[in-house]
């Protein structure tokens, strides 16, 4: 009813400013589009489930997300997947997997300063009755 959609808009603009938080940090920059991959042929023989901030961001327009750690899950894909495409002792594969793990603790570290716990548990409630 009303009160669940007043929930999800509020959901929606938290989700938001999170994705909008990380994608404007420098660190992120090789975090915020899909990786080429005309440009990385080989990207989607090892990455199974690509994810990037601006696909977050079409997912939350879409709907996707009822509560906050059905939107976790996709984001951890970002920093999870650097991991696991750029494993080498190189220092490009250093760097990245550097930016990876800073992105992953930034984004706990958003969701635990800004995300009221009455209003995830509102969003579970949502989620377990549909
Ligand atoms: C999330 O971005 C990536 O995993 C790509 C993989 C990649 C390898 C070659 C081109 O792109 C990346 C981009 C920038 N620096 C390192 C790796």
């Amino acid at each position: 009813e009303e009160q669940e959609e007043d929930v999800l808009r509020d959901l929606r603009l938290f989700l938001r400013y999170v994705t909008e938080s990380l994608a404007q940090d420098r660190r992120f920059k090789a975090f915020a589009k899909p990786v080429d991959t005309e440009e990385v042929p080989d990207y989607t023989l090892v990455v199974k489930a690509p994810m990037d901030l601006s696909t977050l961001l079409t997912n939350i327009d879409e709907q996707k997300y009822v509560t906050v750690d059905e939107f976790v899950c996709d984001a951890d894909l970002i920093w999870k997947n650097a991991l696991e495409y750029n494993p080498d002792s190189d220092p490009m594969d250093r760097h990245i997997r550097h930016r990876a793990c800073a992105l992953r603790d930034a984004l706990r570290s958003i969701i635990r300063a800004e995300l009221n716990e009455g209003f995830q548990r509102a969003c579970e409630e949502i989620r377990a009755s549909r």
